[in-house]
């Protein structure tokens, strides 16, 4: 049975699943101080044979994604808290240890936007893409490569030499071309921002084979114009990398528990959604949610077995998404492989 079978008729975090990641780090011995009190409490009730029961649900995971390449996607609104962030560095570090490949792709919205206001110029979007005019790509690019690749980094890294920062012009890793948004059915301009057209993995390849863990910031060289960079949304840039290095699960955190089909209806979380129902539903999303959700279709669509929109909110939300039989979130699959 394959975890994607087993998710079948699930929805949403559970307290078994919180209870499991927590275990599963503790007993992988993660020597980073654990940022969650109330969660040490609940590790504690956990008598011996409940701990051994945790790594047990783990094993079928362990040993089918050996080896298996996943993009994880860190976006900006998930990353706002220091305690969710360090636990998203043992995450990442827990899976390389247990034999898998994490590729980290980050996003910072917010960061940027942040930025862009002490120096004060307005933010503006439109269809969901920030409108980049040549004085904000020198902000994007700056915050990005230069503070939220850093600081993931140097979180990783707290474990051991692990990560290593590279931004899409690295080693050619990414190559784009200018894009319109659509508003209102209209296509418009957003200045400096771009689609990817190709991606080169070898950089990332390399990173993986030496065992380190890539943390890639989503600028890219125009194909057009190589005098330019293009901002690329983090979404849109994880899939696209995954589907090059032929990865086995794309992992999307945000701030909600997973895609609502009848948003904001909140009986409407979908644990698992296949290929076509996702293209008939993406229409009528609403803006944030469009390049996460196209963002899992081309991934499946290439190749990617599974792709999962999950909620950053929560501590551990990556382990309790890869090494729980129920998972979390919202999984996108091919219709065949629909349960
Ligand atoms: N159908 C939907 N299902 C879930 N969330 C939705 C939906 N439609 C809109 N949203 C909104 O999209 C947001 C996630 O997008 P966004 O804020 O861009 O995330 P991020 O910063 O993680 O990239 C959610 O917080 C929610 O408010
Ligand atoms: C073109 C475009 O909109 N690019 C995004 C890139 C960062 C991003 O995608 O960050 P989140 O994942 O945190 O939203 C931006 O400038 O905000």
């Amino acid at each position: 049975m394959t975890q994607d079978e087993a998710a079948a008729g699930t929805t949403g975090a559970t307290a078994e699943t919180a209870e499991t990641a927590e275990a599963v780090t503790e007993l992988a011995n993660i020597s980073a101080p654990h940022p969650r009190e109330d969660h040490f409490d609940a590790l504690t009730d956990l008598h011996p044979g409940q701990k051994a029961e945790v790594l047990v649900e783990a094993l079928p995971w362990l040993q089918q994604l050996n080896g298996a390449v996943v993009v994880v996607k860190y976006g900006g609104n998930a990353m706002i808290d220091d305690e969710l962030k360090a636990a998203f560095a043992q995450d990442m570090v827990f899976l390389r240890q247990v034999g898998m490949r994490p590729v980290v792709v980050h996003g910072g919205g917010p960061q940027i936007s942040a930025m862009l206001s002490r120096l004060g110029i307005e933010s503006e979007f439109k269809g969901g893409l920030r409108v980049t005019t040549p004085e904000a790509m020198d902000v994007v690019r700056m915050v990005l490569t230069g503070s939220v690749s850093r600081e993931l980094v140097g979180l990783i890294n707290a474990h051991g030499p692990y990560a290593v920062g590279l931004s899409g012009e690295d080693g050619a890793l990414l190559a784009a071309r200018r894009r319109h948004a659509t508003v209102d059915g209209k296509l418009v301009d957003v200045g400096q921002v771009g689609d990817i057209v190709s991606v080169d993995p070898r950089a990332v390849r390399d990173l993986l084979d030496n065992y380190r863990i890539p943390v890639v910031s989503t600028i890219a060289p125009d194909v057009d114009d190589p005098t330019q960079v293009l901002n690329v949304n983090a979404d849109t840039a994880a899939s696209a990398l995954a589907v090059a290095l032929d990865a086995r699960k794309l992992i999307i955190l945000t701030d909600v528990e997973g895609l609502y089909t009848d948003w904001p209806n909140r009986s409407s979380l979908a644990s698992q959604i296949g290929e076509t129902k996702l293209a008939e539903l993406l229409p009528s999303l609403e803006s944030g949610m469009v390049p996460k959700m196209e963002a899992c279709l081309r991934a499946v669509q290439g190749g990617v077995s599974g792709a999962h929109v999950i909620d950053g909110r929560v501590a551990h939300a990556v382990l309790q998404e890869v090494f729980t039989t129920l998972g979390i979130g919202t999984m996108v699959v091919k219709d065949g492989d629909l349960r």
